[in-house]
């Protein structure tokens, strides 16, 4: 939007060197920030959750997408850069300091809310298998478009037989759908990061019906914690698995990553 200054003077004149401890890479091209805003869709008028805004990049291209954004930004030194937004885009934009991690995200919203958030590796992966472990489902949240490091993203997505599927691909799978919407160079980082980066996009669909997310969890740790070992193995420490793999066809002498997310769902189901 015409009459905000250049991300690059924002960050000049309000001192924003970037902080390693705070996995700070901040993002200054409005072209592809506009493009990651509208991965969620149309957001005109409808609440979002913004985890880890920084200088505001991100939030200026939600804003101009007529978004309704709350963010949550760990670093108090943003929030001079964060409260010019918010006169630019009259009450459009709420800011909360402090950890994502220690805020009730579903309290600050009373609709559900799409989450759109480029965040340090480590947080990200945490929130992620918070918001994917909602004990309401449908959860609050409609959408999680997020930013990862690329081989964090292609976890996310893996499907069964590649070798980055998993335990992240069975929670992100079995009741949401999960894309790759947008792989991101390292260089439209500043700094740039080692790696390359890959925004995932994630919808939640119909949760499969009488099956225990404790035991599938307990499941997928016990399998692909000994991914190299057979089923009837790696499964042993799961009371009633082996039977429950024979009852529903699957051959003990697999491997955990041969199994499907829908096999995973319907061993579960078969235990709950
Ligand atoms: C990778 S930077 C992205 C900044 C900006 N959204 C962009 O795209 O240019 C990550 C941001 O998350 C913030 N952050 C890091 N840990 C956080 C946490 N636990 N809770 C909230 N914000 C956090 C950092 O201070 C930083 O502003």
């Amino acid at each position: 939007m015409s009459g905000l200054p250049p991300l690059r003077d924002v960050i000049a004149r309000h001192g924003l060197s970037a902080s390693k401890a705070l996995g700070q890479n901040f993002l200054f091209d409005e072209q592809l920030l506009d493009r990651i805003a509208a991965v969620p869709g149309d957001l005109a008028g409808r609440p979002v959750l913004e985890i880890g805004p920084g200088p505001g990049g991100l939030t200026r291209a939600l804003l101009r997408a007529g978004a309704k954004v709350t963010a949550i930004e760990r670093d108090a030194r943003c929030l001079p850069a964060l409260a010019e937004l918010e006169e630019a885009f009259p009450g459009q934009l709420t800011v909360i300091e402090g950890d994502a991690l220690d805020v009730d995200h579903d309290s600050l919203f009373d609709t559900p809310y799409a989450v759109v958030a480029n965040l340090p590796y480590n947080v990200g992966t945490a929130l992620l298998v918070d918001w994917l472990s909602a004990k309401a489902w449908p959860p609050a949240w409609t959408s999680l478009t997020l930013m990862f490091q690329r081989e964090v993203a292609d976890r996310i997505v893996a499907k069964e037989g590649s070798g980055t599927y998993g335990r992240l691909a069975v929670l992100a799978q079995w009741r949401s759908r999960a894309s790759l919407a947008m792989k991101v160079h390292r260089s439209a980082f500043t700094p740039p990061p080692k790696v390359m980066s890959a925004i995932v996009h994630i919808e939640p669909t119909t949760m499969p019906e009488k099956v225990s997310p404790t035991i599938l969890s307990r499941l997928t740790e016990a399998a692909f914690g000994q991914r190299r070992k057979m089923l009837r193995q790696s499964l042993k420490s799961v009371p009633g698995a082996i039977a429950a793999l024979e009852a529903i066809g699957i051959e003990p002498t697999r491997r955990a990553e041969t199994l499907s997310v829908a096999d995973y769902v319907a061993l579960a189901k078969e235990l709950s």
